[in-house]
């Protein structure tokens, strides 16, 4: 069986990396997520992997999560965090907080240690530049609409800023929150703003770092993880799943559905997991769960 090369073997010299130069010249998406952010070693070779990406050529555009880090600062503001269909119930009150965590915290960390290695990441939201358009969405609890607040829906996107980054060569580091066409800033849910923006890029790969190592067949059994699953597989899938793989499920399903080539699920606590899938092929060890077209 293949060994995936060690990650000391892949980071030994500097520069471009000769296993990603397929992807030169292409736009990875890779999703961040906050359960996969678990200390500050990962955090670092995971800017390793991103900047590794940037030296080979490949246009690289990270979102990011940080869904327990809101509720941890929530908590320590002793604002309860509720969750109504796997999204954030979001009040005016707890919009700053989640502006405040996810562009003023995660994403100014992941633009410190990935700007440590040269002059590549621009953080921004999705509301810079109108970047994503969001329309508020409703939860559907047993069948019925529940009001969530300031939760949206992206509409739009609107990638001019995206692609001036690009082609200058930095790396777009994008927190999830949308302008209402309404005046309103919404809060969305980081996997739907990642599929969105592979999407809207045309992205050849995008990838989701989660806590899990990928799609679990039997959910909520842990045994066997899917290696690979077509567009047509995963709509079968989907009802089956729980939680917090719904929405990265849903946005893999966009993105391929938009022309993406692969959309892939992998768990990001693994020192270098991002390259590792990048440079394995399915069903390797690290490779998580491949959704293709068809
Ligand atoms: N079929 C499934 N396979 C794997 N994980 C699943 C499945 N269904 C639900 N999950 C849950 O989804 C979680 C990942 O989503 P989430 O907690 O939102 O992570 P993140 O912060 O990375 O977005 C897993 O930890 C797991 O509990
Ligand atoms: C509407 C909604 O739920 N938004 C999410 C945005 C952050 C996110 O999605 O972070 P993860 O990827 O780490 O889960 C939230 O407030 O937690």
């Amino acid at each position: 069986m293949f060994a995936p090369p060690h990650p000391s073997t892949l980071l030994s010299r500097p520069g471009p990396l000769p296993a990603l130069e397929p992807l030169r010249g292409r736009t990875v998406v890779v999703k961040f997520g906050g359960h996969a952010m678990t200390d500050g070693t990962l955090l670092r070779s995971f800017a390793e992997d991103v900047v590794r990406l940037r030296q080979t050529g490949v246009r690289a555009v990270v979102v990011h999560g940080g869904g327990p880090q809101i509720s941890a600062q929530l908590d320590r503001l002793g604002v309860p965090a509720q969750f109504l269909g796997g999204q954030r119930v979001t009040t005016p009150e707890t919009l700053d907080v989640v502006r405040m965590v996810l562009a003023g915290k995660v994403q100014r960390e992941l633009v410190r240690l990935l700007n440590e290695h040269g002059p590549y990441a621009v953080g921004l939201t999705g509301e810079d530049a109108h970047t994503l358009t969001a329309v508020r969405r409703y939860a559907e609890v047993g069948g019925e609409l529940m009001d969530i607040g300031l939760v949206g829906d992206v509409t739009e996107v609107n990638t001019a800023a995206l692609d001036v980054l690009l082609d200058h060569g930095h790396v777009p580091v994008v927190s999830p929150l949308g302008r209402g066409t309404d005046g309103e800033v919404y809060n969305v849910n980081a996997d739907a703003a990642a599929g969105a923006l592979a999407a809207a890029l045309r992205a050849e790969v995008l990838v989701v770092l989660t806590d899990v190592p990928g799609v679990y067949a039997d959910w909520p059994r842990r045994e066997r993880v899917l290696d690979r699953l077509t567009a047509s597989e995963l709509e079968l899938v989907l009802p089956s799943l729980g939680g917090g793989m719904v929405p990265k499920m849903e946005s893999c399903l966009r993105a391929v559905r938009a022309g993406v080539r692969t959309a892939r699920v992998l768990d990001g606590r693994a020192p270098h997991a991002l390259l590792r899938a990048l440079t394995g092929a399915p069903g390797e060890a690290g490779a998580g769960t491949a959704v293709l077209p068809g």
